[in-house]
């Protein structure tokens, strides 16, 4: 991958929520996933959620990204309360402001990658297309998957499809990446390729949160925050070392160990 892209800076800090809940009222009894976080990312920052299964960090994750909606608490992206918007203002925001890397990659398979990639950044930006193209064509080159941009989705490797929607993500230049298990269908060789791309992403200023189950993958965030029924109960900062230093690893994991991973 080649270097050089850098991300451009906002005035606010990225992201922040206070006291955040969420309950299912849909189960009996109610189930509360979510007990009262407060997080806050700086600019740049790559932060990576953990915790046992069940712990809430998708949930978490989605009622930060405003993919859901919190029971009670604030969420601020660049300093503008998300809770309170209305369903297509939040749309707007998250289009025009948020990226997002899932597990599965979702792709439509009537269109080819650069397709895909192009199309929500064109939607965010309609009127700016000739920056949008040129931004992705530097992107599909930045994560080395300009060769296969007229692939279809279904002609390429996953760790190629997954790099694309790293490159999707960052089309529309957002304020936050958010990744729900972005490794979690890959093998180990993929793993290492998406990783390296989302540790370039960051090199570039593109602030990150990521959950994740994978030590190996958490070791490249500069924070780990480990989440236990529903609460952010201990922080890591690995920051100090460089991303690709070994001591992360052996720091994660003792930590790790010693919250009962
Ligand atoms: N729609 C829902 N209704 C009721 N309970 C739910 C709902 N969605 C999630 N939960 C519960 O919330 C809890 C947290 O789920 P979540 O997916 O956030 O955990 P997680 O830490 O991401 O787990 P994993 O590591 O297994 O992916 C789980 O106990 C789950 O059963």
């Amino acid at each position: 991958m080649k270097t050089g892209f850098v991300m451009p800076q906002h005035d606010h800090a990225p992201l922040a929520c206070r006291n955040l809940t969420k309950t299912y009222h849909s189960t009996d009894p109610a189930t509360e996933v979510l007990r009262g976080v407060d997080l806050t990312v700086g600019r740049g920052e790559f932060l990576a959620v953990m915790g046992s299964s069940g712990s809430g960090k998708s949930t978490l994750l989605y009622n930060m990204s405003g993919m859901d909606r919190p029971t009670s608490g604030t969420v601020h992206l660049e300093g503008r309360e998300l809770t309170t918007l209305k369903d297509a203002e939040l749309s707007r925001v998250r289009l025009t402001r948020m990226g997002f890397i899932f597990q599965q990659a979702y792709f439509l398979n009537n269109l080819n990658l650069q397709d895909n990639i192009l199309l929500p950044a064109l939607k965010a930006a309609p009127g700016d297309s000739e920056a949008v193209v040129s931004r992705v064509d530097s992107l599909m080159d930045r994560f080395g998957i300009d060769h296969v941009r007229r692939h279809g989705v279904t002609q390429v490797s996953g760790g190629q499809l997954q790099r694309a929607s790293i490159c999707r993500a960052l089309a529309t230049e957002p304020a936050v990446l958010f990744a729900d298990e972005p490794t979690g269908a890959l093998n180990s060789s993929m793993t290492t390729e998406v990783m390296d791309a989302l540790t370039d992403a960051h090199s570039g200023g593109t602030t990150l949160v990521m959950v994740t189950h994978d030590p190996v993958c958490a070791a490249r965030a500069d924070r780990v925050v480990y989440l236990r029924d529903g609460r952010i109960t201990d922080s890591r900062e690995l920051g100090r070392w460089r991303a690709d230093d070994g001591r992360r690893e052996d720091e994660l994991f003792a930590w790790l160990s010693g919250n009962g991973f």
